[in-house]
């Protein structure tokens, strides 16, 4: 586990530090995130928390953080919490140690899977989900408002479990998640709680505790996708990402990866890959049905590029060219990363801000919800406005103030899927359904592994309207 001592250096913190305990008080157990957030106000660039025997530093500058990107000088590190999660997901791509072959191996066979042009194999599936969603949505109307981060949920697991594996789990078919994704999520849970529990004193038996009360769903889950990659080992298709995996070698030294990281894989992908869009399609609807001038463009365009029928689907090509829905996502991952931070520790030893002595084994956060509005780069930074993604905006900004896909060689490698599949379904909804949230609401965000609105419901009508001409 990384030492993080810093040299011996203390940063500011928020009042009130006790003894053993540190700044645990500071955090809100059911909000640990937002609520570390608010105790790092006024604290400055860089900062620290003290939590039990954990010591974090975070930085919340985009002047550190582009100096932590340099790809040269810095590298991906693994915190505690993300550690942790090396029990379920093992040396996959996202928990790996930067220095551990399987990393190389993966990332360099799976690349070319997630690069834009291969989204266009993945096209039909998203647009496959995306329509099953909206006749449900449509059964559903006389039933009252949709829970928003529910159904986005379902439609993100979906997606992904047929991308990857081919794998109907049939989610708008049944009110009940699939016992599968059940017992993944209990067990990444598990996971999570795990990590908290082992910086306890004492901690190392409660987590094992956790373990054999919760053991099951794990190994449900591991021989669930044992029992599928073993059924298509043997047969040559590579028509999703496990047949990518079992069935494509290194060009150079025809290294494959085993079953048991094919495995990791594939729990890694559900797990990145979920969650995340779909927090990011749930706040971008939020922000949309608050700014009905906003709604208003994301329609006109999509109705410019699909016409009038309000089930048209778009082609592949055309995905790329809802701009304006594509800013909307930008502005709302700005305002609410759904990944909340990211770790980044030095090659070597050497001084963050010409002042900081960073050790190999020390580490600093992003975090990138006080990133995001560095009053040095955003003006009024609590405004949604998707304009400041425009090209022009985009280059006058310092580089590195927007990471919500991470940083460097371990940046997210489902950056195009999340964007495409996300995009899509914005678009096409809002070329469905007419959008209205109850005014009543204030946006509340839930922690799992990743942040996502709670008790956010839209009211759905089918859209009416005359004609509108194509362009
Ligand atoms: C809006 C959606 C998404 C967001 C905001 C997001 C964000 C991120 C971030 C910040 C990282 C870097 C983490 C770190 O440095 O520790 C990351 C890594 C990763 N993401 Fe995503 N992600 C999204 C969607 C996806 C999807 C759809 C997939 C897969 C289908 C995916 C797979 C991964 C993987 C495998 C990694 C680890 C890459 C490596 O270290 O080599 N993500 N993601």
């Amino acid at each position: 586990m990384a030492r993080n001592d810093w040299d011996g250096r203390q940063f500011p913190h928020p009042g009130h530090r006790r003894p053993v305990i540190g700044d645990l008080l500071t955090v809100d157990r059911s909000r640990p995130i937002q609520s570390m957030l608010e105790a790092s106000r006024g604290l400055g660039p860089i900062w620290e928390l003290q939590v039990l025997r954990q010591r974090l530093v975070f930085v919340g500058s985009a002047a550190l953080t582009a100096e932590l990107c340099e790809e040269t000088r810095f590298c991906k590190a693994l915190p505690p919490a993300v550690a942790a999660l090396r029990d379920y997901a093992g040396d996959g791509l996202f928990t790996a140690h930067n220095d551990e072959p399987n990393w190389q191996l993966a990332h360099e066979l799976l690349v070319p899977a997630f690069t834009k042009s291969a989204m266009r194999s993945y096209h039909p599936t998203m647009v496959e989900t995306a329509s099953e969603l909206f006749d449900y949505w449509d059964r559903q109307l006389a039933h009252g408002p949709v829970d928003v981060s529910r159904d986005m949920t379902k439609l993100t697991m979906e997606t992904l479990t047929r991308s990857a594996f081919s794998q109907d789990f049939g989610s708008f078919r049944s009110a009940e998640p699939h016992p599968f994704v059940a017992a993944m999520v209990t067990a990444l849970e598990t996971g999570r709680r795990k990590g908290t529990v082992r910086t306890l004193p004492g901690g190392g038996a409660l987590a094992w505790l956790l373990d054999r009360r919760f053991a099951r769903h794990q190994d449900y889950v591991d021989d669930m996708l044992d029992d599928l990659i073993a059924a298509r080992t043997g047969s040559d298709d590579q028509h999703d990402l496990l047949g990518i995996m079992l069935n494509v070698a290194h060009p150079e030294t025809g290294e494959r990866l085993s079953p048991v990281n094919i495995r990791y894989q594939i729990l890694t992908f559900l797990v990145a890959g979920h969650e995340t869009t779909s927090g990011a399609l749930s706040f971008a609807l939020h922000y949309l049905s608050r700014n009905p001038e906003c709604l208003a463009r994301a329609r006109d365009e999509v109705d410019g590029l699909l016409g009038d029928d309000p089930t048209a689907m778009p082609e592949f090509e055309q995905v790329a060219k809802f701009r304006y829905v594509r800013r909307v996502l930008d502005e709302s991952l700005r305002i609410w990363p759904t990944v909340p931070g990211f770790a980044r520790g030095p090659r070597e030893s050497t001084l963050l801000a010409d002042e900081y002595r960073m050790d190999p084994d020390d580490y600093a956060i992003v975090s990138l919800g006080a990133v995001h509005k560095d009053p040095e780069v955003w003006e009024e930074p609590d405004r949604f406005d998707p304009d400041r993604f425009l090209p022009e905006n985009v280059k006058k900004r310092p580089p590195h103030s927007y990471k919500p896909f991470g940083a460097g060689l371990r940046a997210c490698i489902g950056r195009q899927f999340a964007i495409h599949e996300a995009v899509l379904v914005l678009a096409t909804l809002v070329h469905r359904f007419d959008i209205q949230a109850d005014p009543d609401y204030d946006l509340r965000v839930t922690e799992r592994l990743t942040m996502l609105p709670e008790g956010f419901e839209l009211t759905l009508r089918p859209r009416t309207r005359t004609a509108v001409p194509t362009t």
